[in-house]
């Protein structure tokens, strides 16, 4: 027997439930004490629809973007989970579990973070968007990802650990990236003595001084992100957050945003959303974006226009995005194939991608991690800026070769154009070396046909080359 229910006779009863149901069904079935119950919404205005259902963002703060670095395994995600849990405890955050961060099968099953991960928070001062970068050296490229879109960063060192390779690397390639102030916690003091303690903050100044930050008076807390997210020994726990967020407040100011400029956000994820269409997701670099906006998608050989139909913030609406915000925006008409990584979403016409440029590079020594040896004309890197990275072919202008060490000028041929302005800073690397950081300081004439197949076969023979070698 089926017995006929209104929606709103039913709701009281199986509320939460049809909550789910009702976006989708005009009728359900519900198992009932053993019985098909089937339920027949009547009323049928008030289906909800998710976008609708979503809050809107106030911007009641100012918005700072910040992020874990360090090496692998010194409990950078279990820092960020401690954070949203203690900041959760004020009404501040909504707390994560370390398993909600890194939440990719392969992440769940190494015990390490691959990509990034975006998480929302607040103080009572300011609006955090916070990236948990990963600490495993395979996965740099996802951390320099990560880290172009910080304005501050914390760097998390384990006391039973002190600095370890990528503490070092970190530090370079936050330095590089142009993330100037950097707070640090010296994490899991209960697993270390108070000498070691000691000895591992000192190694710190140290480090930082001679990378070039002001290591004599870089904030440094210490504590137990482990001991903060269960609960335990409040001094080291809880408290040690607290204390590590009142300097992640007052150390890391909130940048001047760019906001009377055309907006420009590098496109950091592409996403299908089923019924809605694609969103790309990013930091807004410059400007302000409304929805409604005209937009267009340059970078990896093309351009494509498109109009912005929702702007969102952590799942939250924004009536209007500012320059610094992390944000989703879904964008009409282009098929989530159609955008990668490393495009520049913005107003249409104000950027242009280019393929030939001339930059000062600072090219590292031995001991800051770079190469030992120099190079010469026409050799081949990775080139690394905002969320894109891109081969090119190096030309050293009047000079025979660049030592390690050495500040030069360099003219970069790049494989395929990208956004690449005056003024935009970028970091070569090759294979899992950074070899230097630069800015570029003028765009020369686009590459002609000749010039762009001599550098595929430049390329290809390389490949193949490194094909060989490991046969
Ligand atoms: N004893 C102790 N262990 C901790 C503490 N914080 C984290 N850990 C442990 O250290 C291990 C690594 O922690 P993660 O948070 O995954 O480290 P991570 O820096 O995010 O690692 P990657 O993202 O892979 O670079 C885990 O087993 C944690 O439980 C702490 O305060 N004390
Ligand atoms: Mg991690």
């Amino acid at each position: 027997m089926s017995s006929f229910f209104t929606a709103r006779s039913i709701a009281p009863v199986f509320k939460q439930t049809l909550k789910q149901f009702i976006f989708n069904c005009e009728s359900i079935k519900f198992q009932n004490q053993g019985k098909i119950v089937q339920c027949v919404f009547t009323n049928y205005t008030q289906t909800r629809n998710y976008a609708n259902e979503k809050k809107v963002f106030e911007r009641t703060k100012p918005h700072c973007n910040v992020g874990t670095i360090g090496h692998v395994d010194h409990g950078k995600t279990t820092l960020t989970a401690a954070i949203t849990k203690v900041l959760s405890d004020k009404k501040l955050a909504d707390a994560k579990k370390y398993a909600d961060i890194d939440n990719a099968p392969e992440e769940k099953a190494r015990g390490i973070t691959i990509n990034v991960a975006h998480i929302e928070y607040q103080t009572e001062n300011r609006h955090y968007g916070h990236t948990d970068c990963p600490g495993h050296a395979d996965y740099i490229k996802n951390m320099i990802t990560g880290a172009a879109q910080m304005d501050g960063a914390i760097l998390v060192v384990a006391a039973t650990d002190g600095v370890m390779p990528q503490t070092r690397e970190h530090l370079l390639l936050a330095k590089q990236i142009g993330v100037k102030h950097i707070v640090v916690f010296i994490n899991k003091v209960d697993a270390a003595d108070k000498e070691m303690v000691e000895l591992v903050e000192m190694e710190i100044r140290e480090l930082m001084t001679e990378m070039g930050f002001d290591g004599d008076h870089v904030p440094i807390i210490t504590g137990s992100a482990l001991c903060a997210l269960d609960g335990k020994e409040p001094e080291i726990g809880s408290n040690a957050i607290l204390k590590l967020m009142a300097e992640v407040d007052t150390y890391i100011p909130t940048p001047e945003r760019e906001l009377d400029k055309p907006f420009l956000l590098p496109v950091e994820h592409v996403y299908s959303i089923p019924g809605r269409g694609t969103v790309v997701t990013g930091r807004l670099e410059r400007g302000v974006l409304k929805k409604g906006a005209e937009c267009e998608f340059i970078g990896h050989n093309k351009v494509m226009k498109s109009t912005v139909t929702g702007v969102e913030m952590f799942h939250q609406i924004l009536e209007e995005a500012q320059a610094g915000d992390q944000l989703g925006a879904l964008v009409r008409g282009v098929k989530r194939d159609d955008i990668k990584r490393g495009m520049i979403m913005c107003k249409p016409g104000s950027v242009k991608a280019n393929d030939h440029v001339e930059a000062q590079v600072y090219i590292l020594s031995k001991e800051e991690g770079g190469r030992s040896k120099p190079f010469t004309s026409f050799v081949q890197m990775q080139m690394f800026s905002r969320t894109w990275d891109c081969a090119v072919q190096v030309l050293i202008p009047g000079k025979e070769m660049v030592m390690p060490g050495e500040d030069s000028k360099l003219v970069l041929k790049m494989i395929r154009p990208m956004v690449l302005e005056k003024g935009q800073r970028f970091t070569l690397r090759d294979g899992v070396i950074t070899l230097g950081t630069g800015v570029v300081t003028g765009v020369l004439p686009a590459l002609t046909e000749q010039d762009r197949s001599a550098l595929t076969e430049g390329k290809k023979a390389r490949e193949k080359k490194v094909v060989e070698a490991k046969k």
